[in-house]
């Protein structure tokens, strides 16, 4: 059976585009109302996932009628330097959102590079003051591909409350925001690393399975229960047998599609998604900058100065 026709694929191109064309209409009129929105990505050094999603984001927010620009740095730059631009971004009215793309070089601390973000321009709710948020069970600005990922597993038409969940991987950008959107949908949530004595041992028992290591086939059909929804994040590139550069994920696919009730493919799973999520957070920071805005200068004056 081909991929496009199997139910058990769960697919993320089509909800991605519905996100993508309710960002367009609202890009649309918040530029006629003139706050164009303009999102900047920050890249240190040469990551080949983040090579992927800065490309789609490029093409996305095109589509969607965003800004988009990129700003890359060499691996050598300083924490300082790179702070200082950010601290410029900040400050430039035009600029609606900024992301971070992770990793960064091991020499420069991440988290500060997160807090010199202004929280109003925080499109991945990684500011700590933002990610706090989301234990607070305040959802509308969560990171995007935690956000993606339970997007995906609602696809299924599961019953998140009581849910077994597992996931394997505990990073602050995708396990731990997973763990903290599921627990506030009622899902009982097991996170494993590489710390976990047996992640298999886990990994079977769940309905549900996130994984985001970053570790190609890490997760075979023996470490799935059968009927169960299997969320695959990772995005990794390697060599084909055709000796081509391709992306896979952390999920045996091949063999796990078998055991599983629900699968999400890579390419064409989550990571589509959580491009449209990215934009659609953009939306969410301009309107809170607008509200700033507005509440300041009030909207008349503003009309009125034009
Ligand atoms: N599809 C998408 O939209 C996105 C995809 N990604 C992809 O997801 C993957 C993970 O990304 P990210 O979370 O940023 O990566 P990190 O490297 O920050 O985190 C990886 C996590 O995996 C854990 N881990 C490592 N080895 C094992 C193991 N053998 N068993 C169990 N856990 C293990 C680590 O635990 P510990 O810290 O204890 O070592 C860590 O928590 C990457 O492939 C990345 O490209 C990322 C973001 C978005
Ligand atoms: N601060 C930060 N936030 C992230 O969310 C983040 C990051 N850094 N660093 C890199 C990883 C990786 N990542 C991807 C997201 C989407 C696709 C994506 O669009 N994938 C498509 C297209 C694949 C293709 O074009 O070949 C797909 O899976 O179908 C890929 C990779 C986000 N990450």
């Amino acid at each position: 059976m081909s991929l496009s026709d199997d139910s058990r694929y769960l697919k993320g191109g089509p909800v991605a585009q519905r996100i993508i064309a309710a960002v367009r209409e609202d890009a649309a009129i918040a530029k006629a109302e003139g706050f164009p929105p303009k999102l900047i990505s920050i890249t240190v050094g040469d990551t080949a996932a983040v090579e992927v999603y800065v490309r789609n984001q490029r093409a996305k927010a095109q589509l969607a009628g965003i800004d988009f620009e990129e700003r890359r740095f060499p691996a050598t730059i300083t924490s300082g330097e790179l702070e200082a631009a950010i601290h410029g971004l900040n400050a430039d009215p035009r600029v609606t959102g900024i992301i971070i793309q992770r990793p960064v070089p091991a020499h420069i601390p991440v988290r500060t590079l997160q807090a010199a973000v202004h929280p109003l321009k925080d499109v991945e709710g990684m500011h700590p003051a933002s990610i706090g948020n989301i234990v607070y069970n305040q959802l509308d600005l969560a990171p995007c591909t935690a956000a993606a990922s339970v997007e995906l597993l609602r696809e299924t038409g599961l019953d998140l409350k009581g849910l077994e969940v597992v996931i394997v991987g505990h990073s602050e950008i995708v396990g731990k925001p997973i763990a903290f959107l599921l627990m506030s949908e009622g899902a009982t949530v097991t996170v494993c690393h590489h710390m976990t004595r047996s992640v298999a041992a886990h990994a079977r028992r769940a309905d549900a399975l996130f994984v985001a290591v970053g570790k190609p086939r890490l997760i075979k059909a023996d470490m799935v229960k059968p009927g169960a929804a299997v969320i695959d994040i990772g995005i990794n590139s390697e060599i084909g047998p055709d000796g081509a550069s391709r992306i896979v994920g952390d999920v045996d696919t091949e063999s796990v599609k078998d055991v599983a009730s629900w699968i999400t493919p890579v390419p064409g799973g989550v990571g589509p998604i959580t491009v449209a999520i990215l934009l659609r957070n953009t939306m969410v920071a301009l309107s809170r900058q607008r509200a700033l805005y507005e509440a300041t200068y009030g909207t008349a004056d503003r009309l009125a100065a034009e």
